[in-house]
């Protein structure tokens, strides 16, 4: 049995004329981490879309759990997802935005039980305790009743990661999670993602933060112009890299 979460085998994306993924290979085994790193415009925010059949991919094989993105296979065939097993398997990956995209009308506990409640249809009473426990987990749960706008960046990015949490995911993606805050609340959110990873979620992060990458992941992915240049555990790709490209990136980060 396939023990990857994520296998993109030569994955395609345009957008008009422009063709932004342009053969992505790269496989996240499952309980791993995965980091990807890369110069802005590169794609990594279109993969991640990807996996999270937020975009269709164009060409090329991408599966999250064995379940081809964008399709479903019976006798032999290939038939496209309709809208609704698209939004159903969008709940396979929970994902965590770069800006806090709560719903700013909602209390945080209402923003966390909405996808449950009604898309995943669980009973209310079940999904409230269990978000009780989530928001304890993010360091949050005398929160509940507030609204969006009361909490700091740093609280509203761990109440997004309780929420994306809340609908029982089966790996976490996140873009760019702590880029829009003040440098001071990076840290509780990156410490909140550490807990994650050490308790076996899968996860894919886009991030500039490096010393996280080096520190939390299995795998750190080096994309440029719509390609994956180099991939392999940290100290390799961060420590020794092989590539030109890889090298001019950290040698401009680092
Ligand atoms: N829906 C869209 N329509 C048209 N162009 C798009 C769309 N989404 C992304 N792009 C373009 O695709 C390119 C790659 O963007 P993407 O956000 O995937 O890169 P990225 O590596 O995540 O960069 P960043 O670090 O800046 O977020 C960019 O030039 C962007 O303008």
């Amino acid at each position: 049995m396939s023990t990857a979460m994520v296998e993109a085998q030569g994955v395609r994306k345009s957008f008009g004329p422009v063709e932004i993924l342009k053969g992505i290979d790269l496989r996240v085994e499952k309980g791993s981490v995965t980091c990807l790193i890369g110069p802005s415009g590169s794609g990594k925010t279109t993969f991640l879309r990807c996996i999270n059949h937020l975009e269709k991919v164009d060409a090329g094989r991408l599966s999250v759990d064995g379940s081809l993105v964008g399709y479903a296979e019976r006798n032999g065939k290939l038939y496209e997802l309709k809208e609704d097993q698209t939004a159903q398997a969008r709940l396979d990956a929970g994902m965590v935005f770069q800006r806090f995209n709560l719903f700013p009308h909602m209390t945080v506990m209402e923003n966390i039980l909405e996808a449950p409640v009604r898309v995943q249809k669980r009973p209310r009473a079940e999904v409230l305790k269990e978000a009780q426990v989530l928001l304890d987990r993010v360091g949050l749960g005398h929160r509940g009743d507030s609204y969006p706008q009361e909490l700091s960046g740093g609280q509203q990015q761990r109440i997004a990661i309780a929420r994306a949490l809340a609908m029982k995911p089966k790996l976490m993606l996140f873009d760019e999670p702590t880029s829009a805050l003040d440098p001071e609340l990076v840290g509780e959110v990156l410490d909140v993602m550490k807990d994650l990873a050490e308790e076996g979620m899968t996860m894919v992060v886009v991030t500039h933060e490096l010393a996280f990458a080096r520190q939390v992941s299995d795998q750190v992915v080096f994309m440029d112009q719509g390609v994956v240049v180099e991939s392999g555990p940290p100290e390799q790709v961060l420590g020794s890299p092989v590539h030109e490209r890889t090298k001019s990136f950290l040698s401009k980060v680092l």
